[in-house]
């Protein structure tokens, strides 16, 4: 029998840069392509959530429809099951006599005790992971992972100092081996389409990358980043970042050839700039572990909020005092999308004015996001809480500030009707119940 490998997609739903397609380019044996989707993912989690939400799900099925099609013009079958994936891929293994699972390595706590758990049960099995979610892997790194900088200026200071060079992207693979003749490939589920949406998939981050990089937009970026709203305001490249329809090494080697072509500038370089971020957080997340999900996180006492499930709520549908933080709330809950600023202010508010605990913020976040990161998302509310790599110990974002700065019109707050659900109370003084430990 030929050798058979089990490649377990996750957040690497492309076909160009995959490291391990490349590495399978030429292998002799047999390749079982599988993609497992999590019945806990649509099930409450512990901050009353569901950890994947409809603006997400459907992302997810267009990028996986999408890497299906490209690999199915290959030869190959993307199998899309259903269960908990260390249960379903032992019992893959066992029936089919698969000898070596590869898969890219993940950052995120549960994902590695998923790795874990499947290396207990196949102790035959040969595991070999990739690190490819990252611009670099670890030995590029001028310092071990346990070494690292405590906040992102120091990281970004050394990466810039001994500046490792960053891999060139892989071209797309043209050939794979052939598929394990298991059964054939269950249909995957149908997206819900939504009219006004961007789409999931490597197809549509390859064509979102040549558009935003043959426009005038990355040379602004540095002017327009800040600002609430506007697609080409920002790169918008974290829709696809998030799982893995494009890697961070192409878009970081597109900003590299656009100034090539165009000459560099501020705003190029702070694209550059805000992927070391995801960079950081990437390695971050992987260095600290389950203190990623700490309500003090990384520092010995605990914020003064607590849950008040009145103020949680108003926060998810937007009809807080606050109008500006009610738009955002109900962009969230429109499209999954908000930017980087609203994302801050809406964190800001639920901690700082609301007084309540982070996680379920940090949850809702996840639950909402088409672009949730496991290291972005739980990593940034962290550093706005004040429990994580912010030196300054945490971020206020005033909201009349920032109303005045960044909609000085009212315009963002019309056009997602923050004044429309506006409430008069909010009860954040109530002592009794705070603070509560982890
Ligand atoms: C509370 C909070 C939660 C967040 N949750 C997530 C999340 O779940 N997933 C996610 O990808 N980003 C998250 N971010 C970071 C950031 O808001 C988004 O990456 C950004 O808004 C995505 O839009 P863009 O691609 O147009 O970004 P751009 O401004 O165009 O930035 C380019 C790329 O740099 C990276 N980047 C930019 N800012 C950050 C940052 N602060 N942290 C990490 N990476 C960054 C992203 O990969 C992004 O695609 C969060 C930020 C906050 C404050």
């Amino acid at each position: 029998m030929k050798k058979r490998v089990l490649y377990w997609l996750q957040n690497d739903l492309r076909i160009s840069d995959n490291v391990i397609l490349s590495e399978l380019e030429h292998f002799n044996g047999e390749l079982d392509l599988i993609y497992v989707i999590e019945p806990r993912w649509f099930k409450q989690s512990n901050y009353q959530q569901r950890p994947v939400g409809k603006h997400r799900y459907r992302f997810l099925i267009q990028s996986l429809q999408a890497f299906s099609n490209a690999v199915e013009a290959l030869g190959q079958t993307l199998h899309v099951v259903t269960g908990e994936p260390e249960v379903v891929i032992h019992e893959r293994i066992k029936k089919h006599g698969i000898s070596t699972l590869v898969c890219t390595e993940q950052v995120g706590y549960y994902e590695q005790k998923q790795l874990k758990k499947i290396t207990e049960l196949c102790p035959e099995l040969d595991i070999k992971t990739y690190q490819q979610d990252t611009l670099f892997t670890a030995p590029d790194l001028p310092f071990s992972v346990a070494d690292l900088p405590k906040n992102f200026t120091a990281f970004r200071k050394k990466v810039e100092a001994e500046p490792a060079a960053i891999a060139a992207p892989r071209d797309a693979v043209s050939r794979l081996p052939h598929p394990v003749q298991l059964c054939p490939a269950q249909p995957i589920p149908d997206a819900v389409t939504e009219p006004e949406s961007v789409s999931g998939g490597l197809f549509a981050a390859q064509q979102h990358c040549q558009h935003y990089f043959s426009s005038p937009a990355p040379a602004c970026y540095k002017e327009t980043r800040n600002e609430l709203d506007g697609f080409s305001n920002t790169t918008k490249f974290s829709l696809w970042l998030a799982g893995g329809s494009i890697s961070a090494k192409q878009v970081y080697a597109e900003v590299e050839h656009y100034e090539h072509i165009n000459g560099a500038n501020e705003s190029t370089y702070w694209i550059k700039f805000e992927l070391l971020w995801r960079e950081y957080f990437k390695w971050h997340a992987k260095h600290v572990g389950r203190q990623l999900y700490r309500f003090k996180g990384q520092k010995k006492t605990a914020p003064l909020t607590t849950f008040n499930s009145q103020r949680f709520a108003s926060w998810c549908q937007g009809t807080t005092p606050f109008p500006l933080v009610n738009a955002i709330m109900h962009e969230l809950n429109e499209t999954g999308y908000i930017s980087n600023r609203s994302r801050q202010i809406a964190a800001s508010c639920l901690v700082n004015e609301l007084a309540v605990d982070w996680r379920f913020g940090a949850a809702y976040f996840e639950q909402q996001l088409i672009d949730y990161d496991v290291a972005a998302n739980w990593g940034n509310w962290q550093y706005i809480a004040g429990v994580g790599v912010d030196p300054r110990g945490g971020r206020h974002f005033h909201i009349n500030k920032q109303t005045a700065l960044y909609d000085p019109t009212g315009c963002y707050i019309r056009k997602w009707q923050g004044d429309k659900t506006v409430s008069r109370v909010v009860d954040i003084y109530d002592a009794a119940d705070w603070p509560l430990n982890e």
